[in-house]
């Protein structure tokens, strides 16, 4: 339910935070000449992840990361599977994509780092990822964490994905994408975007902002079109969630170019730490509740 009882188990997580650990995967994520989804980098760089989240969950007999194979392109996508203790049938859902592009030509040699599109929505939940482990916490109910392939070509990798999970009954009970979460353009922090999202959902997401988060400013828009992953799982009739850097016409214009650098986001994730610590509050509160 979307009630706000979780306090205890929500606030030693999002304290132990940081920032600069999401602008270090950032980074690395970055170092990859591109990840397009046909190219070499976009295929290492799904290696790369699996290989990262599976090192931070040594340990963890309740944490399994897999790659699920795509037809028709080489780069996987990344699902890490928190195994809820006493509710592991309702599954929470965070995403966000591994892919980056510099437009339709993007081929082998194409530099196209994507630091906020969206490397900035992988480290925000890897940031998740490391203080939940550090903090032993456990969720009764599923989590899980998508890292997107092909999103930059048609939401390919979520489309196939959300269709995987519906036509499978998985009973996914809410769902939150990170993309583009480090650049500081607009006036307010979050921007809850209220197109292809779950109205009531988005209430929830206000909350948690203003119950964990009371110093940040939040906003409202909407794309237009489907935007990102969201669009997916909204598609097959599970509820979404969008927040999102800036409002639309302020949006980050150095994405799709050689210009998405860490650098032009200010050398610092502080902003992504504000969207990091809200999917950590959504996750936690909703991933508490019991059957
Ligand atoms: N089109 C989206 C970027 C994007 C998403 C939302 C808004 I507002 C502006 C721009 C994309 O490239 N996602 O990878
Ligand atoms: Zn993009
Ligand atoms: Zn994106």
């Amino acid at each position: 339910s979307y009630v706000i009882d979780n306090q205890a188990l929500v606030t030693p997580v999002l304290s132990q935070m940081q920032a600069s650990n999401i602008g270090t995967t950032i980074t690395e994520l970055s170092s990859f000449t591109n990840r397009f989804y046909t190219t070499t980098g976009g295929s290492d760089a799904s290696n790369w992840l699996k290989q990262k989240w599976a090192g931070m969950a040594t340990g963890r007999a309740d944490i399994a990361v897999t790659q699920f194979t795509h037809s028709g392109y080489n780069q996987k996508s990344v699902i890490l599977t928190i195994t809820g203790t006493d509710n592991p049938s309702e599954v929470i859902v965070l995403g966000g994509h591994l892919d980056s592009t510099v437009g339709s030509g993007t081929g082998e040699t194409s530099r196209a780092p994507g630091a906020d599109d969206d490397a900035s929505g992988i480290a925000s939940m890897t940031e998740v990822l490391r203080s939940m482990i550090a903090n032993g916490y456990k969720p009764r109910r599923t989590i899980k964490m998508i890292g997107y392939a092909a999103e930059e070509v048609g939401l390919r990798g979520s489309q196939a994905i959300a269709q995987n999970f519906k036509a499978n009954n998985v009973n996914v009970v809410g769902v939150m994408q990170l993309d583009m979460t480090n650049y500081k353009g607009s006036a307010n922090d979050i921007y809850i975007y209220t197109d292809y999202t779950d109205s009531l959902q988005n209430d929830f997401v206000a909350k948690l902002i203003t119950t964990y988060q009371p110093t940040l400013t939040i906003g409202y828009d909407r794309c237009g079109y489907g935007c990102s992953d969201h669009a997916s799982w909204t598609a097959q009739g599970y509820y979404a969630s969008m927040p999102f850097e800036t409002t639309m016409s302020q949006s980050n214009r150095y994405i799709h170019t050689v210009n998405d650098t860490f650098a032009n986001a200010g050398g610092q994730a502080n902003h992504s730490l504000k969207f990091a610590r809200l999917a950590a509050s959504f996750a936690i509160e909703l991933g508490s509740d019991g059957a």
